[in-house]
């Protein structure tokens, strides 16, 4: 991977790019929801990959569409319209600069808070400034969304013989909870193909914080996993799919059974990519640790101890690519 370095691409600059050779991966693993063995499909998917797709989901398609189609009106918007939504703080619009530590990518987005309890000033404005049908659409789509994602925990639950099968998801039922929810755009690019023969990188490498993370996109591909051997993969795009990631927490939470997945996004340089993610998170001061039952005798859990809120204020004192579960781990 190189930093595009002539004259001609310097607007682009420092945004790295890659070369468009990541082959499509044809492994990843299908969870039927309505399969009566979805539980240990999914255990085996998060123990393989830390990652998996879900079709037969009950998310209405016109859910996922509708908000596509409001996602695509507010990227369209006028640049100075959409600057009136950030910069993000982390909630609110941003363009390129992700995360306040210098990271960068070729993307714009949206960062959404979901819990009621937290007043974001930014979320509120931009549901205030965007047309009812907006703020309707984020929420149709996050209530259905938030549903399937308690589903999956709970089948994980059930894969994983834990009696409690509410175990995971009392914590993102918790009006605390703190989750969140991002929609992003990845403009094409076509001068950069046609230049150097690159990709530019939308988002950079990077694993998840939180529990769990549930992603769609427009039929664009361009999300990427890291698997074992250290490959990049691009996943083919569903847009009538999910796909569902394993975050540092549940890592945490299975002491290192489930294995949060390193991914990252690469714009096409001919279609604009649309994903929306809803990233399941706990109340900030729940204690993230091995659950008792995942930890069998004379096994010790392999982190400290913290509670999210340190895990994400130290999150957001990190670089994206950072392996920020390696402060943690004992
Ligand atoms: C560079 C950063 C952006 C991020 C916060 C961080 O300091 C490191 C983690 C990043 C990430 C990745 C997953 C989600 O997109 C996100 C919202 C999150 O919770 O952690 C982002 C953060 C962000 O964009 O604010
Ligand atoms: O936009 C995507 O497809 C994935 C983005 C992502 O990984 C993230 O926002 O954390
Ligand atoms: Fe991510």
């Amino acid at each position: 991977m190189v930093v595009v370095s002539q004259p001609a691409l310097d607007h682009f600059s420092p945004i790295k790019t890659c070369k468009p050779t990541a082959s499509y991966f044809s492994g990843i693993p299908v969870v039927d929801l309505s399969n009566p063995d979805a539980s240990s499909l999914i255990v085996k998917a998060c123990e393989e990959f830390g990652f998996f797709k879900v079709v037969n989901h009950g998310v209405p398609m016109e859910f996922m569409t509708s908000l596509e189609s409001q996602a695509i009106n507010f990227f369209n918007l006028p640049q100075s319209e959409k600057d009136r939504a950030g910069p993000p703080d982390p909630f609110g619009y941003g363009s390129k600069r992700i995360g306040p530590n210098g990271d960068v990518g070729w993307i714009e987005y949206l960062l959404l808070n979901t819990n009621p309890d937290v007043v974001s000033e930014k979320s509120l404005f931009i549901f205030r400034e965007n047309p009812q049908i907006f703020r309707s659409a984020v929420e149709n789509y996050v209530s259905a969304v938030k549903k399937m994602a308690f589903e999956i925990v709970e089948l994980m639950a059930d894969g994983l013989g834990i009696e409690e099968r509410n175990v995971m998801s009392k914590l993102l039922r918790d009006e605390k909870s703190d989750s969140c929810f991002r929609m992003n755009h990845y403009p094409p690019c076509p001068e950069l193909q046609a230049l150097s023969g690159r990709n530019l990188i939308g988002f950079g490498e990077h694993t998840d914080p939180q529990i769990i993370s549930v992603l769609r996109s427009n039929n664009t591909s361009g999300l990427q996993i890291c698997l074992r051997d250290g490959a990049w993969v691009s996943v083919p795009s569903d847009h009538t799919s999910f796909f569902i990631n394993v975050g540092d927490s549940l890592q945490v939470m299975t002491n290192g059974r489930f294995r949060s997945l390193k991914h990252r996004v690469v714009a096409d340089p001919m279609k604009s990519r649309v994903s929306m993610i809803f990233f399941g998170g706990p109340p900030l001061s729940e204690k993230i640790a091995p659950l008792p039952c995942l930890v069998v005798e004379g096994e010790e859990s392999l982190y400290k101890e913290f509670t999210w809120w340190e895990y994400k204020k130290s999150a957001y004192q990190s670089r994206l690519a950072d392996n920020r579960l390696g402060l943690f781990e004992k």
